[in-house]
């Protein structure tokens, strides 16, 4: 029976890495799979892992149709045997309700990654909809810890340095400190990511915070 299956953790909890390993598992033993990814940080149409990996992908716009697209393949003869969707946070909804149906009707097996919540702690819409429908929802096993040692469970934002919890859901952009790595955004504020454990993200506590209110003068190594 095919399977609809979720793969989450926080941002740099390995998923794209899982992603691009679990595409490499199944083709080595012949089977025909697809990628798929939205907003990836490396640009459109790819998927790309911190480890260095990446691979061309369909990027899925909000009006992508995941049931015409892979009706449309079959009926043209092609193969698939299964779907690689990373960045799935991304996907609206309905196209989480298409992929059921793919895995459902057309017995095609889909592997989704995505991270659960957004800078505000809420769910993700396309997040949500795997939860409710997905055979199974896994954690990745490799922990991003928080600047405390602790398991970091949420992703915080920052803007110039200061953690917000108000904005666009949508901004791509990665958890590098490096501020030359920061995106600059449209009015000009750097935004980067960082994760936290729940009490330092419910405080806005982030590791330059931390330094600077000298609560931990030594955040690391953790005890
Ligand atoms: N220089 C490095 N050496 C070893 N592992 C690294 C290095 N850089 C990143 N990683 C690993 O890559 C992970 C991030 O992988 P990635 O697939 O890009 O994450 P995600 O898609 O979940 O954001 C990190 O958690 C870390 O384990
Ligand atoms: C929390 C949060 C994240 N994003 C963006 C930032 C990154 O481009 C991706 C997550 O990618 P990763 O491979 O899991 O690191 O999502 C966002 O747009 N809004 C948010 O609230």
């Amino acid at each position: 029976m095919a399977e609809l299956i979720f793969r989450t953790g926080t941002m740099d909890a390995g998923k794209s890495t899982l992603a691009l390993q679990t595409n490499h598992n199944h083709a080595a033993r012949g089977r025909v799979g697809r990628l798929f990814t939205s907003h990836d940080r490396a640009g459109a149409a790819v998927v790309s892992s911190r480890l260095g990996l990446t691979a061309l992908a369909q990027e899925v716009e909000p009006d992508f149709d995941f049931w015409r697209y892979t009706v449309d393949a079959l009926t043209q003869g092609a193969r698939i045997d299964y779907f690689i969707c990373d960045e799935a946070q991304f996907y609206t909804a309905e196209q989480v309700d298409q992929l059921a149906k793919v895995v459902d009707e057309l017995q095609i097996d889909v592997f989704c990654f995505g991270i659960l919540t957004d800078f505000r702690t809420r769910l993700f819409p396309g997040s949500a909809r795997l939860v409710e429908l997905a055979d199974r929802t896994e954690v990745l096993q490799v922990e991003a810890l928080c600047w405390c040692g602790k398991r970091a469970t949420h992703n915080a934002r920052t803007e110039d340095g200061v953690m917000v919890t108000e904005g666009e859901v949508i901004v791509v952009g990665d958890v590098d400190t490096d501020p030359e790595a920061a995106v600059h955004a449209a009015d000009d504020v750097d935004v980067a990511y960082e994760v936290l454990c729940r009490q330092h993200h419910r405080r806005g506590m982030t590791a330059a915070r931390a330094r600077a209110v000298s609560l931990s003068p030594e955040p690391l190594p953790f005890p």
